[in-house]
């Protein structure tokens, strides 16, 4: 479904993905997890062209990006981002509809079934169609985002630490619910995020990036069972010992488990995405 051939991209002088092969199967879930910096957004912003490689190849259900037409493209994948980065200044209902109505689709009445639709969906009552996401939970706004990037019946779906604000019981939650997506949808999901139960949850394979590289691709059982090496085990050892402990690491801000360096916590850097979204798509 997304295939990274020899993939370089840098920005600057500054290399941040160098000989990056990676493929992910149709239908499959793939978490991605690694210190903050290590490439894990700029990997997922190739995917959709946000970002375009210096030099390799990248493709998308079997056509490389490099002869395809972007925008069209990143309509067609789903892009799910902290904080759902959903429009303030729009119903949530408008949100919904925004990606099939800058396509061209403005019939209206079509337009509000699709949007109570994908509120069912993601489970949400189609009262909260009129209202603006300040009227919102984060966990609701979180899946107002998802029910955005369902909304143009993408096959891919992008998910970029889409969690990582959420309180635990609403985390655990969603990610149940995003599991249910998944199988119901048949959806191809490159997930990222800090939390290794998370990441050992959800994905069928992970992704362990380490300064542009892949340091291990493979089942969480694996990834547990045999670390590729220290730094693999490094993490797994966080997992395991917190799973003992009964409580989750969460690499970030509101993680009570230290992180296996300083390096590793998260740098909140993904508020600097909103209000980058609209132009996403465009
Ligand atoms: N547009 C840009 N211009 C210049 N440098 C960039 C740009 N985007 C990202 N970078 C740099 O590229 C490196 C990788 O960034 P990236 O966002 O891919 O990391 P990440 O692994 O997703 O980090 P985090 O977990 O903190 O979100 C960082 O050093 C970052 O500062």
């Amino acid at each position: 479904m997304i295939r990274f051939d020899h993939v370089k991209k840098s920005f600057g002088e500054n290399c941040i993905l160098e000989d990056f092969s990676l493929q992910v199967r149709e239908g499959e879930f793939l978490t991605v997890i690694g210190k903050s910096g290590c490439g894990k957004t700029t990997m997922l912003k190739l995917v959709n062209g946000l970002l375009m490689p210096d030099s390799g190849q990248i493709f998308v259900e079997g056509k490389d990006l490099a002869g395809t037409d972007l925008v069209a493209l990143r309509r067609r994948i789903g892009y799910v981002i902290q904080n759902g980065g959903i429009f303030p200044h729009m119903t949530v209902e408008k949100n919904i509809t925004y990606v099939p109505v800058i396509s061209g689709r403005k019939n209206k009445i079509e337009n509000h079934r699709l949007a109570l639709r994908l509120l069912r969906t993601v489970g949400l009552e189609e009262e909260m169609a009129a209202r603006y996401p300040s009227e919102l939970s984060g966990g609701q706004q979180q899946r107002v985002g998802i029910a955005r990037a369902l909304a143009a019946g993408p096959r891919i779906l992008l998910m970029d630490e889409p969690f990582g604000a959420l309180d635990e019981i609403t985390r655990q939650t969603m990610q149940d619910e995003i599991l249910r997506l998944q199988k119901e949808l048949k959806l191809t999901i490159v997930f990222i995020t800090h939390d290794i139960r998370e990441a050992m949850k959800l994905g069928d394979r992970m992704l362990v990036m380490e300064q542009g590289k892949v340091r291990q691709l493979d089942t969480p059982e694996q990834i547990r069972l045999n670390p590729a090496d220290a730094f693999v085990r490094e993490l797994v050892k966080g997992y395991t010992g917190a799973a003992l402990a009964g409580h989750t690491p969460v690499w970030g801000p509101e993680s009570e488990a230290e992180p296996p360096s300083p390096a590793m916590a998260h740098s909140g850097r993904n508020s600097l995405w909103e209000g980058a979204v609209d132009a996403d798509y465009k």
